[in-house]
């Protein structure tokens, strides 16, 4: 009987779904590993799927079977089908809940996050903190992102002056964290400064994140008793540093004062709140910790690849300059962009920025950060149709949503589909910036269509009711960056996925006006996925003679 209920489990029960020959004993994973091992190990487990998904002829989803180890897992690339899984309807109005491979995360999180809370609890944390992120009221936080951009930019003219090597991620992340600190909780955290003058805040995260920095063995890492002691520890020495941060915002806001308000996403959140009873303060605690999570580890790696790519396209990079020309005027300095973006009037120039709006489109594109992964139990009755017509039954399957497969559909992007082409967007740059709180239907669902591209097929933010709260802060500072640094530096990559030169040291040209590299630069997977070796470059400041 046991050997027909295998057999049954593993050839039957998913047999028409599209999926490499399984092994009764091992199902997918022996398969799975020969492609692990054929590419870069340390590779992220996308490009292992996306190589999977081409071997079998590009269908719109992969089933593999990890059972026992782990529920099926179905990868999704396909927008059609993607768009079904995010999106409300009728019986399911907050779309598919989350997967419960996510409760390895809590300790970053909290148990009660936003990113793994579900229905009613879900809505009403989402009410809460959406007036925070609306795009309106992120302007009025524009001086501190400026403010953390300068003291980037600083750096970055020291590493120019000496030539050093330096981790372009840390700069990033050190910036990002900043300007999330600032925006969130109204707090400096010094991450930009020397390590023994940051908020100690930011110390313990560096450290809690460092525990999930084993390549892809996050599930492993869960059930080793030392990895989950230490989780807990920091858990709790971060817990008490923030909640005692929300007693001292919420006793300001209590008091009369001539100050200006905060107008810190949490200030916002604490406004209708008479008590801060026990459980609201643990709430909000594990909110701001999800908002550092989710906040620093995505955008930081959107930046890194941004500057990467465009320090490797100099068409790109030549007309992003121009535009910031037009819309800056020529001084180019870091203070100058500044100035002009806090006169009156001053936060409309970012909506003009329509081609770094595209290059900001394409690095999400191609480097998407992250992805959703969706559960529903068995018996839910959660179905979806396949472009072919054909339904199927997603219960019991844990579903990834994977951007890096959707976004790379040669269905929807043509031959082009692995190149950086900002181009691609021009006429349908909206990066979400066209304000998705009021774009979005009544069920939370974003548009069905636009542009040559279907709006479902970019989705870096994912789509429907639990898309990204922050993306219209992430918009707004990765142009905010953009404008201030991309005509001042000249990024040069170095070790991996540093360009080819000539013998006269010229960097060559192939036919589609990139760079030619020596090396790819490659994701590995660390919570989220990022460039494997932290994005080592030099940087120079961009023709001295004709730039401030
Ligand atoms: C380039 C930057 C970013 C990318 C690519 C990104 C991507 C995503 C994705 C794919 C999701 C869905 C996750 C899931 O379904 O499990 C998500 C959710 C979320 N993100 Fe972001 N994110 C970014 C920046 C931010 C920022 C700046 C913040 C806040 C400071 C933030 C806070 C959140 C939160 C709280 C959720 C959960 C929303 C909910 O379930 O209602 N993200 N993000």
């Amino acid at each position: 009987y046991l050997l027909h209920r295998a057999r049954h489990l593993r050839f039957k029960q998913y047999g028409d779904w599209p999926q490499l020959p399984p092994s009764l004993v091992w199902g997918h994973m022996k398969a799975i590993n020969e492609f692990i091992v054929r590419g870069e190990r340390k590779s992220h487990i996308d490009t292992v799927f996306r190589e999977i998904q081409e071997y079998l002829d590009n269908p719109p989803l992969v089933l593999y079977d990890l059972r026992p180890l782990q529920h099926p897992l179905c990868v999704v690339g396909n927008y059609e089908v993607a768009e079904q899984v995010s999106r409300s309807s009728k019986s399911f109005p907050y779309s598919m809940g989350k997967s419960p491979g996510m409760k390895a995360l809590e300790p970053l999180l909290g148990p009660y996050s936003i990113i793994t809370s579900e229905r009613e609890q879900w809505k009403a944390l989402r009410k809460r903190f959406n007036p925070g992120f609306a795009p309106q009221h992120l302007l009025t936080l524009l001086p501190c992102i400026l403010n953390k951009t300068l003291r980037f930019a600083e750096i970055l003219d020291g590493y120019a002056r000496s030539g050093e090597e330096f981790s372009l991620n840390e700069r990033c992340v050190g910036l990002v964290f900043d300007i999330t600190g600032a925006v969130t909780m109204d707090k400096d955290f010094h991450a930009q400064l020397d390590v023994s003058k940051q908020d100690e805040l930011v110390r313990l995260y560096r450290e809690l994140t460092a525990t999930y920095r084993n390549d892809s063995t996050i599930q492993y890492d869960s059930l080793n008793p030392d990895v989950i002691r230490q989780r807990q520890v920091l858990s709790r020495r971060i817990d008490a540093l923030v909640t005692d941060h929300i007693k001292t915002k919420f006793a300001e806001l209590n008091v009369q004062s001539n100050e200006r308000p905060s107008r810190s996403v949490l200030s916002l959140s604490l406004q209708d709140i008479d008590h801060l009873d026990d459980r609201v303060l643990l709430e909000t605690c594990h909110q701001l910790k999800s908002f550092l999570f989710a906040g620093h580890d995505t955008s930081s790696v959107l930046l890194e690849w941004a500057f990467y790519e465009l320090s490797r396209t100099p068409r790109a990079l030549d007309t992003l300059r121009r535009e910031l020309d037009d819309i800056f005027g020529p001084e180019s300095s870091p203070a100058a962009v500044q100035e002009k973006l806090l006169a009156p009037g001053g936060g409309g120039l970012l909506k003009k920025m329509s081609y770094t709006s595209a290059v900001i489109k394409e690095t999400l594109r191609l480097y998407p950060p992250s992805g959703s992964a969706r559960y529903m139990p068995p018996g839910t009755g959660f179905n979806v149709q396949l472009p072919n017509g054909k339904t199927l039954c997603l219960d019991g399957v844990i579903i990834y949503n994977c951007p890096a497969l959707v976004q790379r559909d040669e269905a929807v992007y043509g031959p082009t589909k692995d190149e950086f082409l900002p181009e691609r967007w021009l006429g349908d740059t909206d990066t979400g910036l066209g304000l998705p709180m009021d774009n979005l239907d009544d069920k939370g669902n974003g548009p069905v269509a636009a542009g040559r591209v279907p709006a479902s097929a970019w989705r870096p933010f994912e789509r429907g009711p639990r898309s990204c709260i922050g993306q219209e802060l992430a918009n707004l500072e990765a142009r905010v960056i953009l404008a201030s640094t991309a005509r001042r530096f000249d990024f040069v990559k170095v070790g991996l996925g540093a360009v080819a030169r000539d013998s006269t040291g010229a960097p060559i040209l192939d036919a589609k006006g990139q760079h030619k590299v020596e090396s790819e630069l490659f994701n590995t997977m660390q919570v989220t996925a990022k460039p494997v070796d932290g994005t080592m470059m030099r940087v120079r400041v961009a023709g001295l003679s004709n730039r401030a």
